[in-house]
């Protein structure tokens, strides 16, 4: 008896083990698509391949399109563990049709929520689209609105940037010539800018850098500093932990595993902590102000909002008193939490990674330069310095170059490089058939001439769009010498010859698209607007030593420079 008991426990144990090792190899690939077959006999497929790539280039997307490459293809199947099929589609015209015009086909990937549906559950980027997500964007879509983004966000913005100055010239005199490194000085003009837009308070990182470079005691009080301590100890974890996540083979298992260190424990405790105590005396002021003024005084009427979360919490109270429910305590509400710092994150690092690409863009490609200074100095005057044209100024004024200097710098960037879509319905791409559950890898990077594809192919609407490309796409003149930096390519002449800015050159993929496209769109543009405009007219961005000038990119959650450096000249 008890030997047959052993016996049958061997053989299950024997089946698990055979059932895990099965599920490690790759499941049959679909028909028709270009693959390497070894892969089918290998634990992991294409995996370790992968991976040896992303950690030779320190760049996943290079990794996750090799294949691409390889075959001069624009769409392939990956091979890895059993599971759904994973296709990588590298195109940017049917990336552009797949994200911005079909998506009652393909929906936010589950691939990318599990990257942050641990630290932050309830936000909107770890959900799919459901009527609960829809109602939970609908009260953050305000926020985002360009007249509340003008008003109470733009002059935020400019003091980042003037701030951002101050630092760089005593920096520029202390370098005397020599390069220094930028991207921390960027991360702080992001963070003081994003803390600002979403919480309102001050939060003085680039200050308390001043007065360090100065060499002078601080004049923040040791709460300030304390909270410049947390905030930064969250977002630079934060963005470690989710990197981690995503370079490892199961994002889950690392997450699994990062939840029981320390870190992550202090990591959970200071978000919540810090974004509550400044949750806790807005939401005061807005009790004060309706128990002051009346619901009708302070309800519909953006008068008294700071920021963004000022608005959210002033409608979230309005609306309780309205229906005569007990006010809610928006400090324990675990979507308001963690949306706060899922915006925190995704809108700091990947402002500040595109900056540093700006910069870097701006060293190798002197006379762009010198023709985006003299367009800035023809619109707004010769100030003193620094020279700080007011946010509206910046905003207001019409200057096609600095348009097509923008889009260019987010196109070569590719600060975001691979999204992902999940597929709901079985469909095509290109002509192949693509089964509901398969995930999407889409390239994002428009760096080089797209692989041939025939027209027939391609979807009605992404033939409609291309027809609508007046001057060409890529088979025009904005598609030439693709892998150089061109912002003339984003422009066009009327028939007045006024030069004109021409949204249309190109698909235009940096923030991805659609209903699920990059929520901070705006704020990320504005952001870049104003600080590109107030560094131009400041510094003089001189060119970079050979070693220090190559264009390798990091990646991590966002791509940024692996030689992050400036050699400055003040103006
Ligand atoms: C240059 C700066 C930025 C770049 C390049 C960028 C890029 C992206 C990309 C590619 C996506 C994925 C879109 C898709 O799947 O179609 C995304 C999503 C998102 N971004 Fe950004 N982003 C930037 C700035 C910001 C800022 C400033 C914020 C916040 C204020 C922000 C908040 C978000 C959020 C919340 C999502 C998820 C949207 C959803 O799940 O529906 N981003 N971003």
């Amino acid at each position: 008896m008890a030997s047959s008991i052993l016996v049958g426990a061997a053989v299950c144990i024997i089946l698990g083990i055979g059932y895990v090792v099965w599920q490690l190899f790759p499941g049959t690939p679909l028909p028709g698509y270009p693959h390497v077959a070894s892969s089918r006999w290998r634990i992991f497929g294409d995996g370790l391949t992968i991976l040896r790539i992303a950690e030779r280039t320190r760049e996943s997307s290079i990794a996750i399109f090799n294949l691409n490459t390889k075959l001069g293809t624009a769409i392939t199947q990956l091979l890895l563990t059993h599971g759904p099929p994973m296709i990588t589609v590298d195109d940017p015209r049917e990336v552009e049709d797949i994200v911005m015009r079909r998506n009652k086909e393909f929906d936010h990937s589950w691939y990318t929520m599990q990257l942050f549906n641990r630290p932050f559950p309830h936000a909107t980027i770890s959900q799919h689209t459901t009527p609960a997500l829809k109602a939970q964007k609908r009260l953050w879509t305000d926020a985002m609105s360009p007249d509340f983004l003008k008003r109470i966000v733009a002059p935020n913005l400019q003091n980042a940037a003037g701030q951002l100055v101050e630092l760089w010239t005593i920096r520029a005199e202390q370098a005397a010539g020599t390069p220094f490194k930028v991207s921390a000085d960027f991360h702080s003009t992001a963070l003081d800018a994003i803390w600002t837009a979403l919480l309102g308070s001050k939060l003085g990182v680039l200050q308390s850098h001043i007065e360090k470079s100065r060499g002078v005691p601080s004049t923040l009080d040791a709460e300030t500093l304390s909270t410049i301590d947390a905030v930064r100890f969250v977002v630079e974890k934060g963005n470690a932990m989710v990197a981690t996540a995503l370079n490892s083979m199961w994002p889950p298992l690392a997450f699994f595993i990062l939840q029981f260190t320390p870190t992550y424990r202090q990591f959970k405790r200071l978000s919540t902590e810090e974004v509550q105590k400044v949750m806790r005396r807005a939401y005061q002021r807005f009790l004060a102000l309706a128990d002051a003024k009346g619901v009708a005084g302070v309800g519909d009427s953006d008068e008294h909002d700071t920021c963004a979360m000022d608005l959210v919490l002033r409608r979230q109270i309005m609306t309780a008193r309205k229906t005569g429910q007990p006010p809610l305590d928006p400090t324990r509400d675990p979507q308001m939490l963690d949306e706060l710092w899922m915006l925190l994150l995704a809108g700091h690092d990947s402002t500040a990674n595109t900056l540093s690409w700006f910069v870097k863009f701006m060293a190798l490609n002197q006379e762009p330069q010198s023709q985006l200074r003299r367009a800035l100095s023809a619109a707004f005057g010769n100030e003193p310095f620094p020279k700080l044209p007011s946010a509206n100024a910046i905003l207001e004024a019409d200057i096609p170059y600095l348009d097509a200097m923008m889009e260019e710098t987010i196109r070569v960037a590719a600060t975001s490089a691979i999204i992902n879509r999940d597929v709901l319905v079985d469909t095509e791409i290109l002509g192949k058939r693509v089964p509901a559950g398969s995930i999407l890898f889409l390239n994002l990077r428009i760096d080089h001439t797209p692989y041939p594809v025939d027209e027939s192919l391609r979807s009605a609407t992404s033939q409609a769009a291309q027809a609508k490309r007046t001057r060409g796409g890529f088979d025009g003149e904005s598609g030439r010498d693709i892998e150089k930096f061109e912002p003339r390519r984003w422009l066009t002449k009327k028939a007045d010859g006024e030069e004109v800015f021409d949204a249309y050159s190109l698909p235009v993929l940096g923030f991805g698209g659609g209903y699920r496209g990059c929520f901070g769109k705006r704020l990320a543009m504005m952001e870049l607007r104003i600080i590109i405009v107030v560094l131009i007219l400041n510094f003089e961005f001189l060119p970079l030593p050979e070693e220090l000038a190559g264009l390798e990119g990091d990646e991590g959650v966002f791509r940024r420079p692996q030689k992050e450096y400036v050699r400055l000249k003040k103006l």
